[in-house]
């Protein structure tokens, strides 16, 4: 028998909002449905999609998370929701481990927390390897491998395709700070060149050595951050001599801190996790 009320977590990293139910106790059927009904910032809780806390299905791994876009699409990862993760687990007392191995759809990553008083004040998140088989048929006039130049509404954007386990466009730009990202980021994200449509980055380094990045997700449009957004940004930069393997991702909610690892050709991403607030609603709501 399902339960009707579920009780769930709002939390965001660096912005980028969430809702949280763990599954070991309430039972989603219709994820799908339910991210988009909860979603809606009128009729809803309000959030950029539903992130569901579970059981792992392999013994090296400690918990699973899974994500919902607003749309109601799943995607393979999210990095700012693995932070949430990681401080959810330990502050609800699901865990006393620091360091937590979270199973997803693009493989198992590990979690590192800092914790102060009890409370973990930071995550870092081994987001494993970058690929470049971002799957793109590439439009006319892109070079072949990683790079491409895609047309949207007049404008040509010269980009890099990354997947950090989810699918990725970086698109270096000067114009950082006007430039329309609903109007360029929702034709990008659907894209003839993307077969199961992208995140899209807008990026610029910037004077004080950041990179100042605003993102449109795929299946919830423009968002305060994208955690696996900013460790393909850092890749980007680094592959075109934007910048070394180390970048401070500079978006609209907040500043993570990336480095793609030379030794292993792993990227570590770091950066905050926060708690909103705690609600329950009908599942049928
Ligand atoms: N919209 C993404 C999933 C959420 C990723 C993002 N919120 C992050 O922090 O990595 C996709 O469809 O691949």
């Amino acid at each position: 028998m399902t339960q009707r009320i579920i009780k769930f977590t709002k939390m965001h990293g660096a912005g980028n909002d969430y809702i949280y139910v763990n599954t070991l106790i309430y039972n989603i059927p219709d994820p799908a449905a339910v991210s988009v009904r909860w979603s809606d910032r009128h009729k809803g809780i309000g959030s950029d999609g539903l992130v569901l806390i579970g059981a792992a299905s392999s013994p090296e791994a400690d918990y699973s998370m899974r994500i919902f876009n607003a749309d109601g699409s799943e995607a393979m990862m999210c990095g700012n929701a693995s932070r949430c993760i990681g401080k959810y687990l330990y502050e609800k007392g699901m865990t006393d481990k620091s360091v937590i191995r979270l199973e997803t759809l693009s493989g198992i990553k590990t979690l590192k927390l800092y914790i102060n008083d009890g409370k973990v004040e930071r995550v870092t998140v081994d987001m494993l390897c970058p690929a470049f088989d971002v799957p793109a048929q590439y439009a006319p006039g892109c070079s072949d491998g990683n790079d491409g130049t895609l047309l949207a509404d007049g404008r040509l954007f010269g980009g890099t395709f990354v997947s950090m386990g989810n699918p990725h466009f970086v698109t270096f730009v000067n114009d950082i700070a006007t430039l329309d990202i609903a109007r360029y980021g929702s034709i990008l994200e659907r894209h003839a060149a993307f077969p199961s449509r992208c995140n899209i980055e807008f990026a610029q380094p910037m004077a004080d050595g950041t990179i100042r990045t605003r993102v449109w997700e795929r299946g919830s449009g423009i968002t305060m951050a994208c955690g696996t957004g900013a460790c393909a940004t850092a890749v980007a930069a680094a592959l075109t001599g934007r910048s070394g393997r180390s970048s401070r991702i500079a978006m609209d909610g907040g500043t993570l801190d990336i480095t793609w690892q030379e030794a292993d050709n792993h990227v570590m991403m770091a950066g905050p996790a926060e708690f909103v607030f705690e609600g329950e609603i009908n599942l049928d709501n």
